[in-house]
């Protein structure tokens, strides 16, 4: 069938009402780099609480940004309560970890909890390789996370970098999380020989710190690409019904799958036949870890309780 010729209205529609596609590739709170599908890059201005996010596809019409549908996103609720956009369509995400400073207890948990809600698959980064004490952290995560992939790398020293490289380009695109301090800024420094991102001292007193500001998109010269965020020393995830939770828990569907709870739908507190709370008293899950799954179960189904009575959300200040 012959094809309809464009009508000459359609021909003469000036370019900007059109709107030009392209992908942000970098946020500076108030406005956002675009990458557009022809080539060109421009800085577009936003409201400073809008929901874009680096990895966002958009289109941009008269100088306003409008993210596409997302694949996934990258979402936690900060300390305030409020929910926060990290990055968006991703496929994998690197857990930057060093001996120090120490990431505090829970934080990979529930950074994979939120990972593998999102089908971003986790990759557990052990930065620092030239600092005394790795061996001893490194056999420890061992232990606590035997079945998540695990690279060793010094930033620093450049062990263990062109296997990231080559993980890192088989995945697509990918971003870095990690307490203030892991590392991500070095790592991306070494990544990508030129881009020079600001790296901070550590400062052992200041848990807070902060040495990036924006987060970027960076095309790696092996292949794939790579999203920087500002480091934090929590991760509440929120994209996870409290009834999901149990399934993406590290540690949790090992045990279910050798044999399941009494009842399907146990959410592993105080119900008979629970297979969780055998292996807490057997010790082959731990307590700690265990009151770690009861919290995020507790703030994930507040969390629900709110949204169903159309509260706001419970956690924010
Ligand atoms: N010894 C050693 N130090 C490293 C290594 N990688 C990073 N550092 C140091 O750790 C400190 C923090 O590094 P950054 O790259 O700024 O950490 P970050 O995770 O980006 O921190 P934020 O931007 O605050 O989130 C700096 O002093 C780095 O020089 C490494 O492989 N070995
Ligand atoms: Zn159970």
């Amino acid at each position: 069938m012959a094809q309809k010729k464009p009508t000459m209205r359609r021909q003469q529609k000036p370019q900007h009402n059109n709107g030009k596609p392209g992908l942000i590739i970098s946020h500076y709170g108030v406005a956002v780099l675009v990458r557009f599908d022809n080539g060109e890059e421009h800085p577009v201005k936003v409201k400073r609480n809008s929901d874009h996010v680096v990895g966002d596809r958009v289109m941009v019409v008269d100088e306003r940004v409008t993210s596409l549908e997302r694949r996934n996103a990258l979402r936690r609720r900060d300390p305030f309560g409020k929910v926060r956009t990290l990055a968006a369509n991703l496929d994998l995400l690197g857990i930057v970890v060093a001996v120090r400073p120490q990431t505090p207890s829970g934080f990979i948990e529930r950074v994979v909890v939120a990972a593998r809600a999102a089908d971003i698959a986790p990759l557990l980064i052990v930065n620092k390789q030239d600092l005394p004490g790795t061996t001893a952290f490194e056999d420890q995560l061992q232990r606590d996370f035997p079945a998540m992939p695990r690279l060793a790398v010094s930033a620093k020293q450049g062990d263990g970098l062109e296997l990231l490289r080559h993980e890192l380009a088989e995945a697509g695109r990918s971003a870095l999380v990690g307490v203030s301090g892991s590392g991500k800024s070095s790592l991306l420094n070494a990544l990508c020989p030129g881009i020079d991102l600001e790296t901070g001292d550590l400062n052992e007193e200041d848990h807070g710190c902060h040495t990036t500001s924006v987060s970027t998109l960076l095309a790696l010269p092996n292949g794939g690409e790579l999203v920087d965020t500002p480091g934090f020393r929590d991760f509440s995830p929120v994209d996870v019904s409290s009834e999901a939770l149990a399934h993406w828990f590290p540690g949790v569907m090992s045990i279910l799958e050798e044999q399941p709870c009494r009842f399907r739908n146990c959410r592993h507190r105080q119900e008979p036949g629970c297979r969780i709370k055998q292996a807490v008293t057997q010790g082959t899950f731990s307590e700690q870890r265990y009151q770690l799954y009861l919290n995020t179960l507790e703030e994930l189904e507040q969390l629900e309780t709110a949204r169903n009575e159309g509260r706001k959300n419970p956690f924010c200040r």
